[in-house]
């Protein structure tokens, strides 16, 4: 596995060694050893979720504030996505800055995103299966987000806003100025 740092301080690039041979592939898709010592901190995910959106599909940016904030390992089994991870943290030099990497069943790179970072992604392929871990459980009482396309994020989604597709929830995301977070 090679893992590497983003841009952004505290994301991670993650790329797991394959096996192939005529039978097809084999990797192994997360080793807590491998990946603590890589990351340098002890994490303990507990949950584990998988979504499946059709091209142009848009989910995010999405977080949840205060203590149930979640840390996020993901990765892309079906399609391709563009992941976006933005800094939350109002004391991080990075505040507002984001990180995009391209996930795919192709490239079958993973990316880390420690808790006080908003997440999302947008469907660049026919259709794409996402999968990740959590380090905290679902509260949708502390469920926030920010809007996409904030101007004060700069986001390049690469898609055309028409080809978009967004839920109404996320459609009513708060700017980044008016966004609670608590981190
Ligand atoms: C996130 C979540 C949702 N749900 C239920 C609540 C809704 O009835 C339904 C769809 O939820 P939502 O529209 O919030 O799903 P996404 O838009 O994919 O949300 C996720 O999108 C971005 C990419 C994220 O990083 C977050 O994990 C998460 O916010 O699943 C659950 O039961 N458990 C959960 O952990």
């Amino acid at each position: 596995m090679e893992i590497k740092e983003t841009a952004l301080a505290g994301v991670y690039e993650i790329t797991p060694r394959v096996f192939g041979d005529e039978r097809g592939y084999f990797y192994e898709s997360f080793n807590q050893q491998a990946f603590e010592q890589a990351v340098g901190e002890t994490v303990q995910f507990v949950q584990d979720n998988h979504s499946k959106s059709s091209y142009g599909v848009l989910r995010g940016l999405h977080f949840q504030t205060g203590e149930f904030a979640q840390a996020k390992l993901v990765r892309v089994t079906k399609g391709e996505v563009l992941d976006v991870a933005v800094d939350m943290r109002e004391s991080s030099p990075n505040f507002g800055k984001h990180v995009a990497v391209r996930l795919s069943a192709e490239n079958k790179k993973q990316l880390y995103i420690p808790r006080g970072f908003a997440h999302g992604f947008v469907v660049l392929s026919e259709e794409a299966e996402f999968q990740y871990k959590c380090d905290n459980f679902y509260a949708p009482q502390a469920d926030a987000g920010v809007k996409f396309d904030d101007v004060a994020l700069g986001i390049d989604w690469i898609l055309p806003h028409e080809d978009l597709i967004i839920s109404e929830k996320d459609q009513k995301l708060p700017a980044m100025a008016l966004a609670e977070n608590n981190f």
